[in-house]
């Protein structure tokens, strides 16, 4: 490693932290450190094995695993958030001791809206990346993971009005420079906002539906004449609240998306498999989030109400059981 490394923190070390963990980890560049919870033990002993239908088998050293970001005791130039968004409120005050307003930029890959806006509460001035991906991986064993041919993902800023524009770019730029190097696929974008909604809009379809009929995307598509047009109806609202909250997305997607899905293989969702697991499901941060700004600018949010309270009434149980 030459010169100082970037001091990262990985906190949700799952699927998809562990993705991005084994991505930074290969360019030679930084130091990394990792939050685990259910995986700590293995991940002490064995480090992350990540076995890639792209990149192939790999076993990634992890040069600190902690609990807790307290315990890492020190600052770090990024915080990559990838737990799951469950209670997002409670974590800006978990990763509160690794981050220096001055020089940590917290870079957030999940699913959902909104998700920047408590960290953005907790650290008015901290540089805030947003990323969305699309890369599938799931770990079957705590610090093993799988990860199948997709792979992509936007990232962009979440501006700090307050901040000094030219630092935030020079951040961003410095980050998108260690996925290049970790030889990941991804873009830069000019407003995240844009690809966070149409995930969303994604997200919002095919997670809530797969889940609350256990059935994959096509077997629902073919339930009957019925499915297609709720389908459209319910991208169709998320896209309304969005364009109303000055996101440019339009009308266009619902087929654009529509099309992306028949095109592929079936697939379930990240969602259906929480559910199928007995794990708390992403339901507020990809259905709560519209439905409030809906009913906050007095849009027709009918449809994707009804799935947010059903799976808001299934989510309470499986909590309930969890506990
Ligand atoms: N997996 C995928 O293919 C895709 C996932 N995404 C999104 O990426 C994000 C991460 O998903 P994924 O990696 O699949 O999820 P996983 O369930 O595989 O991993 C989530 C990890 O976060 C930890 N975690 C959850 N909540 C907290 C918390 N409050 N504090 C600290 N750690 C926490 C979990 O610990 P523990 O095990 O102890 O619960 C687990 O290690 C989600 O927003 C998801 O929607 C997006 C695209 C694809
Ligand atoms: C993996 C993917 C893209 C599938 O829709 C997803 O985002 C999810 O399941 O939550």
């Amino acid at each position: 490693m030459s010169g100082k490394p970037v001091e990262v923190l990985v906190y949700g070390l799952g699927a998809i932290g562990s993705f991005y963990a084994f991505v930074l980890r290969r360019t030679g560049k930084i130091r990394l450190t990792v939050v685990a919870r259910s995986n700590y033990d293995a991940v002490k002993a064995n480090g992350i094995k990540i076995t890639s239908e792209n990149h192939g088998e790999h076993h990634v050293r992890v040069d600190r695993v902690v609990r807790t970001v307290a315990e890492a005791g020190q600052k770090f130039d990024y915080i990559v958030c990838a737990h799951k968004a469950i209670d997002q409120a409670s974590v800006p005050s978990q990763i509160e001791p690794g981050v220096d307003e001055k020089s940590t930029t917290i870079v957030i890959i999940q699913n959902g809206a909104g998700n920047e806006e408590p960290f953005r509460v907790t650290f008015p001035t901290a540089t805030i990346i947003s990323c969305v991906t699309w890369t599938g991986a799931r770990q079957p064993q705590p610090g093993v993971v799988m990860h199948t041919k997709s792979e992509d993902m936007q990232i962009g800023l979440f501006p700090n009005k307050n901040g000094c524009p030219a630092q935030e770019e020079e951040r961003l730029q410095r980050f998108a420079s260690l996925l290049t190097a970790g030889q990941t696929v991804f873009q830069v974008v000019p407003d995240i906002q844009v690809q966070r909604w149409e995930k969303v809009v994604w997200n919002a379809a095919w997670n809530s539906l797969t889940t609350l009929t256990l059935l994959d995307t096509h077997a629902w598509l073919n339930s009957s004449d019925n499915a297609t047009p709720l389908t459209r109806k319910l991208m169709g609202e998320v896209i309304a609240v969005a364009e109303a909250l000055g996101v440019a997305l339009d009308d266009e997607l619902i087929d654009r998306l529509i099309t992306k899905i028949k095109a592929m293989p079936p697939i379930g969702s990240s969602m259906r498999t929480d559910y199928e697991n007995g794990k708390p499901m992403e339901v507020d941060i990809i259905l709560g989030y519209p439905v409030r700004k809906g009913r906050e600018l007095e849009i027709n949010v009918s449809t994707i109400e009804t799935i947010y309270v059903i799976l808001t009434a299934i989510n309470k149980r499986l909590m309930a059981a969890s506990t």
